[in-house]
């Protein structure tokens, strides 16, 4: 139920309402009862242990699987059953865990797809769009090479390039840190800082926590579906509830 209170709030300054969010599969609660809010411009990490609902939960913010109750509000607008393309074109971009790029396509044509679809742009805007985007994501150099065989870290990039592409006001970032080694990440955690630096908000799920911690400003922990703890970094990994859950640490 989306309330008169959210719309004000959100007038103020507060770009996502997620209220009493709950989703299953079967007798499986992957979400429940989550509520969270998200200012302009902030950069929220979300941790939790495998399994703990942080991919579920994107999926319902961009409308990959739809929400069986509560409610999620946009800057101003209720999302209810809308789906993920139309999220897509009021503004939310997504990456995946694992890189979906149209592997046949080169670099390039990945991104004008995403720029002339999520954000609607002209064939001429796109291409200009897109040429700094490469750029900006350091893919300059691989424009012209089939998406499908470029390195891991090019494939992180490249999927960050075309959620970026869409012009996202609230970006969702899934894991984008895994399997990078540490001076990767750390590249990707530059890049990520320009983006936020432009304005975009990015909520981030990622269990690589020096990456993680270098750029969000509040975490949030979900265990078994539910939020546990949400607040100022160092306060939530001191909590010793995370402690004990989310990192096997007996407080
Ligand atoms: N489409 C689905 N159908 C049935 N169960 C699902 C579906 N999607 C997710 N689940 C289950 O929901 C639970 C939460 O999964 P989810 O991927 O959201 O967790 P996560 O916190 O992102 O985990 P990880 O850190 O491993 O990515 C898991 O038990 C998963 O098996």
């Amino acid at each position: 139920m989306v309330k008169d209170s959210d719309v004000q709030r959100q007038a103020d300054g507060v770009i996502l309402s997620v209220r009493n969010l709950s989703k299953s599969f079967g007798a499986l609660r992957v979400v429940q009862d989550v509520s969270f809010e998200l200012g302009k411009g902030e950069v929220l990490g979300v941790l939790g242990p495998n399994g703990a609902g942080k991919t579920s939960l994107f999926n319902l913010i961009s409308g990959d699987i739809g929400f069986d109750t509560g409610s999620i509000v946009l800057d101003g607008t209720a999302l209810d059953r809308e789906p993920s393309y139309k999220r897509a074109m009021r503004g939310i971009g997504r990456t995946y865990q694992i890189p979906r790029p149209y592997a046949k396509m080169t670099t390039f044509e990945n991104l004008l797809v995403a720029s002339r679809f999520a954000a609607g742009r002209s064939e001429r805007e796109a291409y200009q769009s897109c040429a700094a985007l490469l750029e900006d994501c350091g893919l300059a150099g691989k424009a012209n090479l089939p998406a499908g065989g470029l390195t891991l870290l090019d494939r992180k990039r490249l999927e960050l390039a075309r959620a970026l592409a869409g012009e996202p006001k609230l970006l969702l970032l899934d894991e984008i840190a895994g399997g990078l080694t540490e001076a990767e990440a750390g590249q990707l955690v530059s890049l990520i800082g320009h983006v936020r630096d432009k304005g975009v908000t990015i909520i981030w799920i990622e269990h690589v926590l020096h990456a993680l911690m270098a750029v969000a400003e509040r975490l949030l922990v979900l265990s078994f579906g539910q939020k546990i703890v949400e607040g100022r970094p160092q306060e939530v990994m001191d909590d010793p509830q995370v402690r004990r859950i989310y990192m096997g640490i007996e407080a």
